[in-house]
């Protein structure tokens, strides 16, 4: 198989998941409705010129799933193939994972229709601050607060900083997170969705009782997230058979080693292609390899129905937002694979962003050893309550974190509702 992905309706998985937790919680019609709708979807549209002197126009999204937990926060994605249900699935999962992590965030995702890789960077930035301006309404640090996702970085979060603060007359580094250091970022945050991943994945270990030093993991995607999830799990002594991005998937039995393999990342280009001490496999041979550890670290859907049964890993860590659809779900606890759901399992970046807001908030600039302590802490009582309401109520993971998230928002949203209707006055 190429390396293109094929594509279900990721928002229904979403739906999906969310109606067996619902049940479960016996949650009513109406707070449902509440809950799977996004309370707004803003479609922008706009041009900007590109260096050949032409002018192209680009469709932009941010959808804002819920506020009730606080302002909503969540990626920006610029790739191809975004589309609205996408973003919306994106946008509900940043509302769950902020509640089943405990951080005082609502969710939301945008996404600009466009291929970053033939976009100069100079396009790039006027892309970008095109489309700040176009939502410099709806974003705001109380309000709603973005962040990098597939194909955005520090470059476009710092723009976004700079064009907000243009539109608004003053400097708003809490507008956005994921910015470089030296635009109000936070030390760690680069890093942190690999951090975090790698973090769950010791746990997960932990839970089936095999050591790291012992274990073997295949990764999908060689991005941010992927490459950094690489390299601290090869630093704990698990060892990285296999990885990939769309340009090469390659195997390496003895482990690759994912220093050298970063040096030759950066020096060609951003790519893995054409790396030399492992053997070429296709895509999706990744995916069913005989390893411990499976992370998918790309995209939505890549494990479907249609080749779950090929799965042989016992742990899947869903480093990617959907990687795993929901008609894949039952295939997969069928052959007792352990699944630890996106919405815990990368976790680790909204947490980073978190305290970037919070130090961005506060005027503070906090250490590397503070941050990363306060990351494996909220990660690992995250895991620990996933697991104990697993264990409750007889459920995967998923459905777990989906009772723990629902519940949390439910009730919220449920107080603030009844607050709003109150009469002030008592009436004669
Ligand atoms: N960045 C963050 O902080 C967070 C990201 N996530 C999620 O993690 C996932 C990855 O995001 P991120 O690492 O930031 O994105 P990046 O854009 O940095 O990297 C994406 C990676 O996936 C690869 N890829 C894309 N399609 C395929 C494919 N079909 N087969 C193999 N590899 C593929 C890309 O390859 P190539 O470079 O060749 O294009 C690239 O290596 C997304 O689902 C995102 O939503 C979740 C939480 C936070
Ligand atoms: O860092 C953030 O605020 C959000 C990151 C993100 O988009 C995600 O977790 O999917």
């Amino acid at each position: 198989m190429s390396a293109e992905i094929i594509k279900q309706n990721p928002f229904q998985s979403m739906i999906d998941r969310f109606n067996i937790a619902a049940d479960i919680l016996k949650l009513d019609e109406s707070i449902r409705q509440k809950l799977q709708r996004p309370e707004k979807q803003i479609v922008v549209n706009f041009s900007i010129t590109l260096d050949n002197g032409s002018e192209q126009n680009f469709e932009g999204y941010r959808v804002i799933h819920n506020t009730a937990l606080g302002p909503s926060k969540g990626g920006i994605r610029y790739d191809n193939a975004v589309n609205l249900d996408e973003v919306k699935a994106l946008a509900a999962w940043m509302t769950w994972k902020s509640a089943v992590t405990g951080i005082p965030f609502g969710g939301a995702k945008g996404g600009i229709i466009c291929d970053p890789k033939t976009l100069s960077k100079t396009e790039l930035e006027r892309i970008t601050r095109a489309y700040t301006k176009a939502l410099a309404d709806i974003f705001g640090p109380e309000k709603d607060v973005p962040a990098p996702d597939m194909g955005t970085g520090p470059d476009e979060m710092g723009w976004l900083m700079d064009e907000f603060s243009l539109v608004h007359g003053k400097t708003i580094h809490a507008v956005v997170t994921g910015k470089h250091l030296h635009s109000g970022g936070s030390l760690g945050r680069v890093e942190a969705t690999g951090r975090g991943v790698s973090i769950i994945t010791l746990l997960a270990l932990e839970k089936l009782k095999i050591r790291p030093a012992r274990s073997t993991a295949a990764i999908q995607g060689f991005g941010n997230v992927g490459l950094h999830s690489a390299l601290f799990l090869y630093e704990k002594g698990v060892k990285i058979v296999a990885v990939s991005d769309v340009s090469e998937a390659f195997f390496n039995p003895d482990g690759i080693n994912i220093p050298e393999l970063i040096l030759y990342y950066n020096l060609n280009n951003k790519t893995i292609k054409g790396y030399p001490n492992s053997v070429a496999i296709k895509h999706e041979e990744l995916l069913f390899l005989d390893v411990d550890v499976l992370i998918p670290a790309a995209k939505e859907d890549v494990i479907t129905k249609k080749n779950a049964n090929d799965v042989r890993a016992k742990i899947i860590i869903e480093a990617a937002n959907g990687p795993v659809s929901s008609d894949a779900d039952e295939i997969l606890q069928g052959k007792n694979v352990l699944v630890v759901p996106d919405i815990l399992a990368n976790a680790g970046g909204v947490t980073v962003s978190y305290f970037e807001w919070l130090q961005n908030s506060l005027l503070e600039s906090w250490r590397i050893h503070q941050i990363n302590k306060r990351l494996e802490d909220i990660l690992e009582k995250g895991f620990e309550t996933v697991f104990r309401v697993s264990a409750k109520y007889d459920v995967s993971p998923r459905i777990a974190a989906y009772i723990i998230a629902l519940k949390k928002v439910a009730e919220t949203q449920s107080v603030k509702e009844v607050a709003l209707e109150a009469p002030k006055f008592k009436q004669n």
